[in-house]
């Protein structure tokens, strides 16, 4: 069932990031805490990032999924220790689901020169396309959501009463992972699949751009017990919190389900997800007093390990190093 009358809330940034007067910052931390405590999602615009970054953006995803299958292949994430580069479609598949997501992706993440720290650090994988076609571009766009996860994450930080410069130590060098998504129209896709099947995001803060009038998106509501549509709106960005934040609020903030169905029969639809996590070596900033001293990376290797062909000298240097 989708309840198709439920709106998430829109929230209007620019309170936060260009305060007019003392109240402002204060009454966006609110309504932040607020949507993230009942939905762990939220909208939001007045978020910073101009309409032409974003269209650059869906100009190069575009760009880069139109280029002939075999050279996507060549730039394969199995290849990369890093798990940057290309996923085909029908590559992932969730225990539960029956069929694998329609999707196909290509991630990129920070720019780190050499592999480090199990492959959570280490340099992309750029499709063979002139730099203004593509890197220029992705890469403005990418550094505009590290900014806004990183504004997020202040937001939240004070919204559990914690002061600014817990992100001094948690972000240091985070580890900020950016998704580009192209999903089948729906007419190519088989009875009873996903684009992305349900799931819950791992971590931390993410910030996902959908292509306007490209409807797909659905959060699941526990008190509706039902999955509520996100319309894809021009210039408004959706906001959620994944399990870490959930986990290290002590369920302060939700981590929610979420899935797409992309709704046009004969488009494709285009969207992109940054998700902002913390430096590799981190412990809890909404909880310092946590006791568990569990790092970004453990949890990272708890919920990917099988997934990453990471080296067990790797994994044991992030396990050891709480
Ligand atoms: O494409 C979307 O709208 C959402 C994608 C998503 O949930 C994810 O990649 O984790
Ligand atoms: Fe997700």
């Amino acid at each position: 069932m989708a309840v198709q009358e439920l709106q998430l809330p829109l929230i209007d940034l620019s309170g936060y990031i260009n305060p007019k007067s003392p109240g402002d910052r204060e009454r966006v931390i609110a309504e932040v805490r607020e949507a993230c405590a009942k939905f762990g999602f939220f909208q939001t615009k007045g978020h910073g990032i101009s309409l032409d970054t974003q269209k650059g953006l869906l100009k190069s995803i575009d760009t880069l999924f139109n280029l002939p299958k075999d050279e996507k292949r060549s730039l394969s994430f199995l290849q990369n220790v890093s798990r940057r580069g290309y996923e085909e479609s029908g590559m992932s598949l969730r225990d539960g689901d029956k069929l694998p997501d329609s999707k196909e992706a290509f991630y990129i993440g920070r720019e780190d020169p050499v592999v480090e720290h199990a492959g959570f650090y280490g340099p992309n994988v750029w499709p063979p396309l002139p730099n203004d076609q593509f890197r220029t571009p992705v890469w403005d766009y990418y550094q505009a959501t590290h900014n806004l996860g990183s504004t997020i994450w202040e937001i939240l930080l004070q919204g559990l009463g914690h002061p600014i410069s817990v992100m001094d130590a948690f972000a240091k060098k985070p580890m900020v992972m950016m998704k580009m998504i192209r999903y089948p129209p729906l007419a190519a896709t088989l009875p009873g699949q996903f684009g992305v099947g349900a799931h819950t995001d791992f971590g931390g803060v993410t910030v996902l751009l959908q292509e306007p009038n490209k409807h797909g998106l659905e959060v699941w509501l526990d008190e509706k017990d039902g999955w509520v549509p996100v319309k894809a709106v021009e210039d408004v960005y959706v906001i959620n919190c994944g399990d870490m934040i959930m986990k290290w609020s002590g369920g302060a903030y939700k981590s929610a389900k979420h899935r797409v169905i992309n709704k046009a029969d004969n488009e494709s639809r285009l969207s992109c997800a940054t998700f902002f996590h913390g430096d590799v070596f981190a412990t809890n900033p909404l909880n310092p007093e946590d006791p568990v001293k569990e790092t970004v990376g453990q949890l990272l290797i708890k919920r990917f390990g099988n997934q990453f062909s990471l080296s067990d000298e790797w994994k044991q240097e992030v396990k050891a190093a709480a």
